[in-house]
């Protein structure tokens, strides 16, 4: 039991009070002095309780103080007093909720943001009287007073105790696993606008209690991780399409505000095909984890998340580099046999224009000494793009693989309103793209691989 040096009594004239940021009991009526008073007491029952929860828990700092519910404006401690114990009374238990803006995945794998989610964000019943009852009193008070069911509140990481209380007083077992802390249990979006809310995480949409669905950031980034139980079900019969069906998910998203700037080329597509073509577990692959298993999902997420910030890090948007004019003048075409089997792994983008030597060194480390002069023109296999970010401009040359060919040997461009061809010998032949079987310098390299280039003139 908890006692302190001052008699609680006045401060509980019921077993149960309500304190919110003005730190004062629900119940209490005084004058002012009586009310500075009272604050000051009840900040150190707070504090206090705030402190043993915390160490209950092993946690370093505490969750509750008084402080913090002083700066709050959206939250409630529930304090249980045993005005019986010891001549002063004691407190014996404490239970701290709010509600949260929070983004929360669905049963389904879409992200939702939650405005003003109910939210269990501390709770303690002292060790001497745990397990008796106290914790179900304070919680189904606090039920009926934020009119709130156990189903829709979202649980900031829970204890193993909490967990079990929940489970036992409840029924909450199966949890909808989250990005952060906050635990939920299935059913939580068990409402009307969820019954037809899938597919609507292209649009942001409103609905009648607050929900509204969004492209969150946490859908950029994570994409969808979580299947239930029905989906996994259903994922097994859809072996083959389901990494497209996330593909598509992924890539559905219309971002529109800071979330619409260009981005980068994500890997998340690379890791669900990289390990769907291994077939091996830990590739983070969705197809592999054939076991259904939810913790399996969340551990792609993690590494999608993981991926895509490494990605973002990488591709931060950066200019490309300046062409140096001194270098501008372009060597010319040489045949270039190329040593080595293509990298599996990203190249890195060299600026767009490079004297040969630097082309040379770009090429890699496993490379015999060339024979060949390299042009940037000629890297064989080596599938590089010079210059993406300029690729559009008249000057820019581009060099993709050719695993094999496919039916594309001239690229023509149309023509913008307003350009008509006003000479005869002006066409569309200015731009053109050609796959040639040997000779003239690009075609069929003594690796097998087709050498493609691509030129472009000014066209208009
Ligand atoms: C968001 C958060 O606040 S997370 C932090 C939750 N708080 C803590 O872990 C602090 C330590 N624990 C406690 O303070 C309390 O155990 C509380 C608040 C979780 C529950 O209060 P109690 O008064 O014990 O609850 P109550 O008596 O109504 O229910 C008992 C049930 O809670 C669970 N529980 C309570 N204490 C324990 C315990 N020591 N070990 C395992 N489960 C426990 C059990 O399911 C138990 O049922 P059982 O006795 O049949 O196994």
């Amino acid at each position: 039991m908890v006692e302190f040096r001052f008699d609680i009594k006045p401060l509980f004239p019921q077993p149960i009070i309500k304190v919110t940021s003005n730190l004062l009991p629900h119940t209490f009526r005084g004058d002012r002095r009586q009310c500075l008073d009272a604050t000051s007491k009840m900040s150190e029952i707070i504090d206090r309780l705030g402190q043993l929860s915390a160490t209950s828990q092993g946690l370093s700092k505490p969750v509750t103080t008084a402080q913090r519910l002083r700066m709050s404006d959206n939250q409630t401690i529930y304090l249980l007093a045993d005005s019986e114990a010891g001549q002063n009374g004691a407190v014996t238990g404490l239970l701290k909720v709010g509600t949260k803006d929070l983004y929360l995945f669905d049963e389904s794998g879409q992200t939702r943001k939650v405005e003003q989610a109910p939210s269990i964000l501390d709770f303690y019943v002292h060790e001497s009287r745990q397990r008796a009852g106290l914790g179900k009193r304070l919680f189904q008070t606090m039920l009926s007073e934020e009119q709130w069911t156990p189903l829709k509140c979202s649980v900031d990481r829970p204890s193993e105790k909490l967990l079990g209380f929940l489970s036992k007083h409840y029924g909450l077992q199966r949890v909808i696993p989250q990005a952060n802390n906050f635990v939920l249990y299935e059913g939580f979006f068990n409402d009307a606008a969820s019954a037809n809310g899938h597919g609507h995480a292209q649009s942001p949409q409103r609905t009648q209690n607050g929900l509204h669905i969004t492209n969150s950031p946490n859908t950029q980034l994570f994409g969808a991780t979580y299947l239930g139980e029905d989906s996994n079900r259903r994922r097994g019969s859809q072996q083959q399409t389901t990494p497209n069906v996330l593909i598509q998910q992924i890539t559905q998203i219309s971002p529109t505000g800071r979330y619409g700037a260009r981005r980068p080329t994500c890997s998340m597509a690379e890791i669900i095909h990289a390990g769907s073509s291994k077939g091996g577990k830990g590739n983070g692959s969705a197809e592999s984890n054939s076991g259904n298993d939810n913790h399996d999902l969340v551990e792609i997420a993690e590494q999608l998340q993981r991926q895509s910030l490494a990605d973002l890090e990488a591709n931060s948007f950066e200019p490309e580099p300046e062409v140096e004019p001194e270098v501008v003048p372009e060597p010319e075409l040489e045949v270039i046999t190329p040593p080595s089997p293509p990298p599996k792994s990203h190249t890195p983008t060299p600026p767009s224009v490079r004297s040969p030597e630097v082309a040379e060194s770009i090429v890699g480390d496993n490379r015999r000494p060339p024979a060949f002069q390299l042009s940037k023109q000629h890297t064989g296999m080596k599938n590089r793009s010079f210059g993406v970010g300029m690729a559009v401009m008249p000057s820019s040359k581009m060099e993709f693989d050719q695993m094999e060919r496919e039916d594309f040997g001239v690229v023509k461009i149309n023509r913008p309103p307003g350009h008509d061809v006003t000479s005869p010998g002006q066409d569309n032949t200015d731009a053109m793209s050609t796959v040639s079987s040997g000779g003239g310098g690009g075609g069929l390299t003594d690796q097998g691989y087709y050498d493609l280039k691509f030129y472009h003139n000014k066209l208009w």
